[in-house]
C-alpha cells in the first residue's frame, strides 16, 4: 500500500515487501504512545529514561508543523514515532541485551549535548511496510561547520543514524560498513530538513540502503547517500567483545 507523504515532504514513493523481522528491534516505538504536547506531558515519567524525540521549546514552527503531520500519520497505523534516549541500551529490549551489556555512563553521540536546541534536535518515524525511516532534523548552533551552516560531519551523523535505524529495523544488530554521501547544498543552522531513508536490498547479512536529505518545501536537495550495513555475526562479535575486555 502506498503511503506517500504528500509534497513537499517527498516526491518519491517506495514500494517494498514486508520483512519477517518487521518491528523486532524498534518495537519499542509502539509501546510508547506520543503524549499530548503540554509541559507536563513532556517531562519524563519517574523511573523511565527521558524520551528526547518530543517537542521542546527550541523546535521551530517548521519542525513542529512537520512533527504534527507525521504524528497524524501515526494515527493511521503505518507510521510509528521512534522514541529517543541518551543511552543506546535504553533502546534495546531486555530480551535482546547481551550478558555483558550493562548500562554505563556513556551517551549516544547524537544526544551528547543536553541543552535544548544547540545540538541534534531530531525525531524519527518508521514505516515498517515500506522499510523506511524518516528523520526530522533541526541542526543547532553547536553543529556549525562553515559560518551559519551545519558541519558535514553532523549531516553524516544524522544520515548514518537514520539509515542505521532503518537497517536495525530489518536486520537487528548491525554496523555501518560503508557510507557514501554527496553533499549538494549546505544546510543552514536552525533550518529543518527531512532525512528520508529506505532499504534497497538485503543480501544475506548485507543491508543496502539509500537516503535523501531535503528541505521542508522539497525544493532543495541537500545531500544524497548510500550505505552498506552488515548484520553482526554473533560468533565474531563475541570475539570482538572479548578482545575489548
Ligand atoms: C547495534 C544495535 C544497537 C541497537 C541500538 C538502537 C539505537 C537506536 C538509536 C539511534 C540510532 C543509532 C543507529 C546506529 C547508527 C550508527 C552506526 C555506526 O556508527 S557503526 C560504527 C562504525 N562502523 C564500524 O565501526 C564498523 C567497523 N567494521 C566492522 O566491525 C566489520 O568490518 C563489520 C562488522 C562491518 C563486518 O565484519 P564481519 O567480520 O562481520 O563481516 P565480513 O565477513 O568482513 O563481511 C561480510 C560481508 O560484507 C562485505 N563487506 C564488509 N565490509 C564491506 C565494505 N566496507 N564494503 C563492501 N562490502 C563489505 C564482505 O565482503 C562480506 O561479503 P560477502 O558475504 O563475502 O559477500
Amino acid at each position: 500500500m502506498c503511503t506517500r507523504l504528500r509534497a513537499p515532504i517527498t516526491n518519491t514513493c517506495v514500494h517494498t515487501c514486508v520483512c519477517p523481522h518487521a518491528n523486532a528491534p524498534l518495537r519499542d516505538a509502539a509501546a510508547h504512545p506520543v503524549p499530548p504536547r503540554s509541559p507536563q506531558a513532556l517531562c519524563s515519567q519517574p523511573g523511565r529514561p527521558k524520551d528526547y524525540a518530543l517537542p521542546n521549546a527550541s523546535w521551530s514552527r517548521d519542525m513542529l508543523d512537520l512533527y504534527d503531520r507525521f504524528l497524524a500519520m501515526t494515527k493511521e497505523g503505518l507510521w510509528k514515532r521512534i522514541p529517543s534516549y541518551n543511552n543506546v541500551l535504553d533502546h534495546i529490549p531486555e530480551s535482546m541485551k547481551l550478558a555483558h551489556e550493562k548500562k554505563k555512563d556513556t551517551r549516544l553521540f547524537l544526544r551528547s549535548i543536553e541543552a535544548e536546541g544547540v545540538g541534534f534536535e531530531y525525531v524519527m518515524f518508521l514505516n515498517s511496510s515500506e522499510k523506511r525511516v524518516v528523520c526530522l532534523f533541526q541542526p543547532g548552533s553547536y553543529l556549525e561547520g562553515h559560518p551559519g551552516f551545519a558541519h558535514g560531519g553532523s549531516i553524516a551523523t544524522i544520515i548514518d543514524s537514520t539509515i542505521g535505524s532503518c537497517a536495525i529495523f530489518v536486520a537487528g544488530r548491525v554496523m555501518t560498513a560503508n557510507l557514501s554521501i554527496n553533499y549538494m547544498s549546505p544546510v543552514p543552522l536552525g533550518s529543518v530538513v527531512l532525512v528520508d531513508s529506505k532499504v534497497d536490498k538485503v543480501e544475506g547479512r548485507k543491508v543496502f540502503l539509500s537516503c535523501k536529505v531535503q528541505s521542508v518545501d522539497g525544493g532543495t536537495l541537500h545531500a544524497e547517500a548510500t550505505a552498506l550495513f552488515i548484520q553482526l555475526d554473533a560468533t565474531k562479535s563475541q570475539k570482538q567483545q572479548a578482545s575489548c575486555q
